[in-house]
């Protein structure tokens, strides 16, 4: 097990902040923790003003922020020439904040979403080595990254060395972030030159703020631009599309406290909550917009968003948006509205993991990319105590309850840890929850079939302790950033090696250790072979009998899902020479084309869309 960045932080911080590298959605502070009221049950702006901001206004685009010249290359200098078509009131707000937008936003009413910080005291004083030098990094020297594509910008070790602006460098030490991430210290560079990005990374490594710094920074860099005026359609600069309603909402939130009092505006939108109440906050103002597809394209539809203004696209677990399920919904945001071409916005993917064939697919929406792999693709992180146990389908449930019991012992005051089990179908998480709870376990649910209120709550009971145990299906797999989470465990393990590469995922975040159990039987047998790879990886002990059964050729695979051999590819498969015998439609190496989509089999079924979007 090792330490790393965020123990570190920890130390450096003098655990003056619980937990302060795993802040996540919930909050950097407990302030705002307690303060956070979900985006659908927000029927009007909060009247608690935050204390009048120290300093007069935002940045200018122009004399803020020394970028180095060309770094956002042509694609932001002029606003297009389409602009003056849609009766621009011409003055707008320049570079300046929400203050100057009629009917909007203004910078002084912009709740704090980091509740009472010190900012005086942090805005006083700067990223310094002094500071960097107490935090033990080493445990990441030697973790593979690599890059490939044209030009690729070195990597950085400090905030310090990154030009992200004064705001947003006050943002970033009131988040608690020393020291940049490994995926940060290459993905930020790469994106503030106006790259394209593919990156791949483990899970809780950092990855939203990888992308939101340089898109909340590239904003600021390149300008607010005056937007339509005599419409109620609203004119994003910024597009973040993620799979989830929770992920969008704690994308959001994130996205929220790197940007505030930056003068850029970031607003969510995602399905089963009330469609009004999200297009009134849409009409205050939005620079960046955090969306489900499901409601976007709703959105797009009823003319209330258009993207023709987008200069940054980012798709945060990108293989999942690009699966069978999302694609679609995906090619028509992107393709078929009316965002520009790829070339003329930037857009970068992030995922934990990338199988080759999505790789593929996504280079259709890239120019000239980076390929990024911090780790290896696909792998999970060996902060994660991996263990896997043969139980029988009928013995599950008193295993559980085995594990529940031990736990609960060695538990602080007999207090139950965060427990994430993981089931296979809504009505089993409904009857395990039951079950639990009936045997004096308190425990909840979220998945597709419950109400967004009821996922909402189950998720605030979750990680607020209130209700230890958490039972999800694959809803929760991905980019859930909650403290605290110490046992996933697969109650029912999934059909694709990824998945379960995202579930336990959800524990040993930040830099912290984690513990993952699954429970493994012959309904499982697809994914021995895989199972197996992936805990060696991860050096983690693997049962003799999984290897057994690992070994036997007819299990391997998983499910035709991937093609044997792309998993632990950990590379850009645009230099897989297999990969590039189709030719045309890339613009490296060749490539193109979809591969082998057609050959998606598990994972998500017609109708998946609704339930997660
Ligand atoms: N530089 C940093 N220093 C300390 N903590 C950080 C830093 N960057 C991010 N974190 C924290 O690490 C945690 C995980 O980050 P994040 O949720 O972005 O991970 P991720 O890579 O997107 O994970 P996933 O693959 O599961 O989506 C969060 O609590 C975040 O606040």
């Amino acid at each position: 097990m090792r330490s790393s960045w965020a123990d570190a932080v920890e130390n450096a911080n003098s655990g003056s902040v619980e937990n302060a590298g795993t802040s996540g959605a919930s909050g950097a502070s407990a302030t705002s923790k307690s303060a956070y009221v979900p985006p659908h049950l927000r029927s009007k702006q909060p009247t608690a003003e935050p204390p009048a901001p120290s300093h007069t206004g935002p940045p200018s685009a122009s004399d803020r922020f020394g970028y180095g010249g060309a770094s956002g290359g042509p694609r932001y200098g002029v606003p297009r020439s389409d602009y003056g078509r849609q009766g621009y009131g011409g003055g707008g707000r320049g570079a300046g904040g929400w203050g100057s937008r009629s009917g909007g936003w203004s910078r002084e009413r912009e709740v704090n979403p980091f509740g009472n910080d010190d900012a005086d005291g942090l805005a006083e004083s700067t990223f310094s080595e002094q500071e960097n030098t107490g935090i033990n990094f080493d445990a990441y020297e030697d973790i593979p990254v690599e890059t490939s594509g044209d030009n690729v910008p070195p990597p950085v070790n400090t905030f310090a060395e990154i030009d992200l602006g004064d705001a947003l460098n006050l943002n970033i030490r009131r988040c608690k972030y020393v020291k940049p991430t490994p995926v940060q210290r290459h993905a930020i560079p790469i994106s503030l030159a106006g790259r394209d990005l593919m990156a791949c990374a483990q899970t809780g490594s950092g990855k939203t703020a990888a992308f939101c710094f340089p898109i909340i920074s590239g904003i600021m860099r390149g300008g607010f631009p005056p937007r339509p005026r005599g419409t109620r359609t609203v004119f994003p600069l910024a597009l973040i599309l993620s799979p989830t309603r929770e992920l969008s909402m704690q994308i959001h939130e994130e996205a929220r406290k790197f940007s505030y009092q930056t003068g850029v505006k970031v607003v969510v939108a995602y399905g089963g909550a009330p469609i009004n109440q999200q297009l009134r906050e849409l009409e205050r103002g939005v620079d960046i917009l955090v969306a489900t597809p499901g409601r976007l394209v709703d959105l797009l539809e009823r003319a209330k968003v258009s993207l023709q203004m987008i200069r940054f696209l980012a798709l945060d677990e990108a293989d999942r948006m690009l699966d069978m399920g999302f694609e679609p919904q995906i090619r028509k945001i992107v393709e078929q509205m009316d965002m520009p071409p790829r070339g003329e916005r930037q857009t970068m993917l992030f995922s934990a993991t990338f199988p080759k064939e999505i790789q593929r697919l996504a280079s259709d929406f890239l120019s000239n990319y980076i390929f990024l792999a911090v780790g290896r693709v696909g792998s999970s992180t060996d902060l994660i105590v991996q263990r896997v146990e043969f139980v029988p389908e009928s013995d599950k449930r008193s295993h559980l309850m085995d594990l529940l019991h031990a736990q609960r012992a060695n538990g602080v005051h007999g207090k139950q840890a965060l427990t994430l089990v993981f089931v296979e179908t809504k009505k089993g998480a409904d009857a395990l929850e039951h079950w639990l709870c009936m045997n004096h376990f308190p425990a909840t649910t979220i998945h597709g079939d419950r109400t967004q209120q009821e996922r909402e709550l189950a998720l605030r009971s979750f990680k607020s302790g209130n209700t230890p145990i958490l039972v999800a299906t694959d809803v929760a797999a991905r980019g859930l950033d909650i403290p605290h989470v110490a046992h996933v465990i697969n109650f029912d393990l999934p059909n694709d090696i990824d998945d379960y590469v995202h579930r336990i995922g959800r524990t040993g975040r930040a830099g912290k250790t984690g513990l993952a159990t699954a429970f493994f039987n012959e309904s499982n047998m697809s994914l021995a072979k895989s199972l197996a790879e992936l805990m060696q990886e991860a050096n983690q002990e693997v049962p003799d009998w999984l290897t057994r059964y690992a070994s036997r050729a007819s299990y391997g695979g998983g499910k035709g899902r991937r093609s044997s051999g792309a998993r632990f590819g950990g590379r850009d498969y645009r230099r897989d020479s297999s990969y590039n015998r189709s030719g045309g439609g890339s613009d490296y190496y060749g490539g193109g084309g979809y591969g082998n989509y057609g050959n998606y089999g598990g994972g998500y079924g017609a109708g998946a869309t609704s339930a997660w979007d």
